[in-house]
């Protein structure tokens, strides 16, 4: 069976066409071992790509220890990207994934992945938290390049109020108006990983609720590169959001399943 190694900014998944539906999708260990860094190929996740009645294709995302999960944003560029290297799509599609339609586009080789709108930002003393197709805690510090992510995070994703369902945890740091510097701990990964999509796509809306910018144009920076997010604000919430950035094609393999 043939695989395919992407990657954007950092976040790098194991992807495979599961049109003809080959793949035991209850295989968690077998997931887990491919995305393993040593005895496997490696990857912050693997990704199916499959068929689908009302769009251009589904996608069916695991993180890295084998369980299926909810939204990847990194994950939906790639997948895109990926779509287009297969011919299934030209520069537009509308896609479905764990929490309903994506519409995306790739312009110059940069992948444009409509997110869902978010209406609830709950704000507390020192984090908020928000749900972006995936849940995330969002913390501001003044030297996010010092945090012990892994350590740090694991704390907050184990304790109350998330316990078991778990959260992806955000470190951020502003670097001016329009500029935030973001570091997170993804569940599923357990560990820091060099970018999360709905990471950084949360750090721009709680940025935004909280008033530390007035921009609905944000340029994030990841350990593994630069996103964007740009984004409406209603008076439901915030709408028509797009996560901007690139997703590139590794390598690709054979692999037994
Ligand atoms: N890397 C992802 C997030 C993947 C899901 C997350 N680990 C979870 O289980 O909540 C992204 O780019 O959004």
């Amino acid at each position: 069976m043939t695989f395919y190694k992407f990657q954007g900014t950092g976040n790098d998944f194991i992807l495979i066409d599961n049109r003809l539906q080959l793949i035991d999708k209850n295989n968690t260990k077998r997931i887990e071992s491919l995305c393993d860094r040593r005895f496997g190929i490696g990857g912050d996740g693997l990704i199916l790509l499959e068929d689908s009645d009302v769009a251009d294709f589904k996608m069916v995302y695991y993180n890295s220890d084998g369980n299926e999960s909810t939204m990847c944003g990194n994950g939906g560029r790639c997948i895109v990207a990926f779509a287009k290297f297969l011919g299934i799509i030209k520069n537009e599609t509308e896609f479905i994934a764990v929490d309903g339609p994506h519409k995306a586009k790739i312009e110059n080789g940069i992948v444009h992945l409509q997110m869902q709108d978010v209406h609830d930002v709950q704000s507390y003393d020192n984090h908020l938290f928000l749900d972006t197709g995936s849940p995330h805690h969002v913390e501001m510090m003044t030297n996010v390049g010092e945090v012990d992510v892994k350590s740090t995070g694991a704390k907050i994703r184990y304790a109350k109020p998330y316990e078991e369902e778990g959260t992806n945890v955000n470190f951020v740091e502003q670097l001016c108006e329009n500029r935030f510097a973001v570091r997170t701990y993804e569940r599923g990964v357990e560990d820091e990983t060099l970018s999360c999509g709905t990471g950084v796509t949360a750090v721009a809306l709680a940025m935004h609720h909280l008033g530390k910018t007035k921009v609905t144009d944000v340029d994030l920076k990841t350990q593994g590169g630069q996103l964007r997010v740009t984004f409406n604000k209603t008076n439901h919430g915030y709408t028509n959001i797009w996560l901007v950035g690139p997703a590139e094609l590794v390598f690709k393999g054979e692999i037994e399943w």
